[in-house]
């Protein structure tokens, strides 16, 4: 009897053989993974006004939250899942029960919670992730991933198998350094795409740009990655005021500079949709699977 693994990597080459014949001419989902070396920097409030600014858009924006352990974004949109993806891929659900809607049909799916959660991955579990691939590329134009801090190996496989990363950072030496020993650690596992830097909570222009230009010429010079600023959010008490009333501060507090500053970000990354590959949500996917799968056995 062949052995479960077998039969999966046989359903994975058949997929990838039908996605092959589908027509790439139209852009796909477009999967961007958000880190950032230090907890605490902003990934979840990026998130947030990312996706509130891609639905202004009209994009159709799914949120998977795997911040693993502190889980917030589901607080930040004032939505309260039932699920996480832990139980859609144990069957104890289904998609549409999954994904809740937030504010401006901002959707949002809870990344699998509890740190033995990899462990727990079956192969027929795995079997599941990548039909959700296959849902999620029909429904969605972007699937944004809300890391958590730091370079653990989930953090780490995740942004190998996202198509794009945005790495937030402030101007904290902390924070530049942490960044530092991320990009560090993915160019050990031969990490080659461009990285867009986002600096946070920036107060000067000065010592925003100081901060990007060091930061991409040291990466440059010592990983040879390429970083490219996108752009800087300025620092807004307001965002904290928008934490607490469980809202987008996009969308409260749209006159202000920061929220400005969401809406350009949003403008320029989606500007870029058409020099993205077409590889979309399901090379994602595939990917990790091939994470989980090596895990087990
Ligand atoms: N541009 C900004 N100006 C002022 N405060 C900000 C800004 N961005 C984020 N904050 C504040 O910083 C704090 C941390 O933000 P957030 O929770 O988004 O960070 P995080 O990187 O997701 O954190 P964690 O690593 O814990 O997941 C929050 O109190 C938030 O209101």
């Amino acid at each position: 009897m062949r052995s479960q693994a077998a039969k999966l990597k046989e359903i994975m080459k058949k997929k990838k053989a039908e996605s092959k014949v589908q027509n790439f001419n139209t852009v796909s989902t477009r999967t961007i993974a958000i880190a950032s070396g230090k907890g605490g920097v902003g990934k979840s409030t990026f998130t947030v006004n990312f996706a509130y600014n891609l639905r202004k858009l009209d994009k159709k924006v799914l949120i998977i939250d795997s911040d693993i352990g502190m889980a917030n974004l589901d607080i930040m949109l004032g939505v309260q899942p039932n699920y996480d993806m832990g139980h859609l891929l144990r069957e104890e659900c289904s998609l549409e029960e999954a994904v809740i809607e937030g504010p401006a049909g901002i959707k949002l799916l809870s990344g699998i919670t509890g740190d033995d959660s990899f462990i727990d991955i079956k192969n027929e579990a795995m079997k599941k992730l990548i039909e959700l691939g296959d849902k999620i590329e029909k429904n969605y134009d972007y699937l944004l991933i809300d890391l958590g801090a730091g370079a653990a190996k989930s953090i780490v496989n995740t942004i190998l198998a996202a198509e794009e990363l945005i790495l937030l950072l402030t101007t904290e030496p902390t924070s530049v350094m942490d960044s530092y020993s991320l990009i560090k650690i993915l160019s050990k596992h031969q990490y080659k795409k461009k990285i867009k830097l986002v600096i946070n909570q920036s107060q000067s222009k000065k010592d925003t740009d100081k901060t990007a230009q060091r930061i991409i010429k040291t990466v440059k010079n010592y990983l040879d990655l390429d970083l490219t600023l996108v752009g800087s959010i300025s620092y807004d008490r307001k965002i904290s005021e928008a934490l607490r009333k469980q809202k987008p501060y996009s969308e409260i507090f749209s006159k202000r500079k920061a929220a400005q500053d969401f809406e350009n970000l949003t403008r320029k990354i989606s500007g870029e949709e058409k020099e993205q590959s077409s590889k979309g949500v399901k090379s994602y996917f595939y990917k990790m699977v091939g994470f989980f799968n090596k895990h087990v056995k």
